[in-house]
């Protein structure tokens, strides 16, 4: 999976990017009242300005995502001199008050998530085979402190073939993440020319940690 998406990278064919931050996390992010000197996990990150948007708010983030490629054009988007580490068998890329951590987001493990208090994540569903979603949301789920706000921002269509984007319907973002979280749907957008349409949600960790 992880070549696939760096054929992806390499080829350009990143038609998720956004330009500007989304709308939705311009919309609802105070709504969730996360103070500003929480850490912000984002999982799945490509090079999302949304990490931009965040850090200018005064937020501290940690992305994580295993293109080196999409972590380098995220970089070279500003000035700023950038720090390089390696931890826990990740590269780590610090950047202000952004650090890009390359490699599996299901290889992060508490240890390294230790400051992180609240989470975003626009298209980390979409982006994963079904069988891999529930992982997903169980490892978030053991990433972040009990009583951890996010946003999630997904999508559902109903193209033919294989995915990604796969189509993620709203029935199926409850059911992933109900154990473990108190979800709010927030909104749902407006199809696209391709009848594909946005739902946006607010998360709360709940119960002990896992
Ligand atoms: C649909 S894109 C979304 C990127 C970003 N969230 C945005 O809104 O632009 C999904 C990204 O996840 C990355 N990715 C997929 N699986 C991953 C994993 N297991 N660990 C880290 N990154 C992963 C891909 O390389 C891709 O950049």
């Amino acid at each position: 999976m992880s070549e696939q998406w760096r054929k992806r990278w390499q080829e350009g064919r990143i038609g998720f990017h956004l330009q500007q931050a989304h709308p939705a996390l311009l919309r609802h992010w105070a709504s969730l009242d996360v103070d500003v000197d929480t850490k912000v996990l984002v999982p799945l990150c490509g090079k999302s300005v949304d990490m931009r948007w965040l850090a200018d708010i005064g937020h501290s983030v940690l992305g994580i995502e295993f293109a080196p490629e999409a972590i380098e054009q995220f970089l070279l988007q500003r000035s700023t001199a950038v720090s390089r580490y390696s931890q826990a068998g990740f590269t780590v890329s610090r950047q202000g008050s952004v650090e890009l951590w390359c490699g599996d987001f299901f290889h992060l493990h508490i240890q390294q998530a230790a400051e992180i208090g609240a989470f975003y994540d626009r298209a980390s569903l979409i982006a994963l085979p079904p069988a891999t979603r529930q992982r997903y949301a169980f490892h978030l789920a053991q990433l972040v402190p009990p009583g951890a706000k996010g946003l999630l921002i997904s999508l559902s269509h109903s193209e033919e073939g294989a995915g990604p984007p796969y189509s993620v319907p709203a029935s199926e973002i409850e059911n992933l993440f109900k154990a473990n979280f108190t979800l709010t749907f927030l909104e749902e957008g407006s199809p696209d020319e391709r009848g594909r349409t946005e739902s946006i949600w607010a998360l709360e960790r709940r119960g002990p940690r896992l």
